[in-house]
C-alpha cells in the first residue's frame, strides 16, 4: 500500500481472545447457521453474512430489529465489550461474515446508523485488516494481521475517519463483528 504509514488513534487489537477449544466451538456453532448473501450496488459479494439483533439492509441503510443473538454466542460478546469497555447488551448488532478463500470486503467505513464502537473478532484463517484515510500526497495507510483468536476494536478516528478493507483470505474464514447503534432504540 502506498502512502505514509501511521496506527489509527481509537484502533485496539487483542491476540488470543477466545482460546483453541472456544474456537473449535464457536466454529462448531457457525458451521450450522444458514449465511445470506450481500447484494451491494447491484453486485453479489463472495463473502456471506447473518446478522443479529438488528439487520442492516444494504440497499436501504436502514437497520430494523432482528432475531436475538443466540446463547452460544453471548459469551463471546461478553469479552468483546469488556475489551471495549461498553455493556455486552449496548453491542446490540451482530454480524456474522463467512469469508470463503480468497473472498475480501471492500474499503469502506461502517455505516453512520451505527454507533461509535465496533468490536470485531476473527476465527479461522489469519487475514489482513487494511486502513487508508485522505488521498493522493496526504494518503494515510496501516495494516494489521489479525490471527484467529484475536480481537480489534475500532473507535474515534479509526471508526469514523478511516476506511478499512480486507484483502483476499488466504482460507476460510469467520468474523464476528459486534457494533452499538447510533441511536439506542427499545
Ligand atoms: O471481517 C471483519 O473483521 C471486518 C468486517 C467489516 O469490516 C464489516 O463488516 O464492516
Ligand atoms: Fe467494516
Amino acid at each position: 500500500m502506498r502512502g505514509i504509514h501511521e496506527r489509527p488513534v481509537g484502533l485496539t487489537y487483542q491476540p488470543d481472545l477466545v482460546d483453541d477449544d472456544e474456537e473449535r466451538s464457536l466454529l462448531a456453532t457457525l458451521d450450522a447457521l444458514d449465511f445470506h448473501e450481500v447484494r451491494m450496488h447491484g453486485q453479489i459479494a463472495r463473502r456471506t453474512v447473518r446478522q443479529f439483533g438488528y439487520t442492516y439492509d444494504y440497499g436501504s441503510f436502514q437497520l430494523t430489529a432482528a432475531e436475538a443473538l443466540p446463547v452460544a454466542l453471548c459469551g463471546v460478546r461478553e469479552r468483546c465489550a469488556a475489551l471495549a469497555g461498553v455493556d455486552p447488551e449496548a453491542l446490540a448488532q451482530t454480524l456474522v461474515t463467512r469469508y470463503p478463500p480468497d473472498s475480501v470486503i471492500g474499503w469502506h467505513r461502517d455505516a453512520p446508523a451505527f454507533g461509535p464502537t465496533v468490536v470485531g473478532l476473527s476465527l479461522g484463517s489469519a487475514c489482513l485488516l487494511r486502513f487508508q484515510r485522505s488521498t493522493g500526497e496526504n494518503r494515510r495507510v496501516y495494516e494489521l494481521e489479525l490471527s484467529p483468536r484475536s480481537g480489534y476494536v475500532l473507535t474515534g478516528a479509526a471508526r469514523s475517519a478511516w476506511q478499512h478493507s480486507i484483502p483476499p483470505v488466504p482460507a476460510l474464514r469467520y468474523s464476528l463483528t459486534f457494533r452499538t447503534l447510533r441511536s439506542p432504540r427499545s
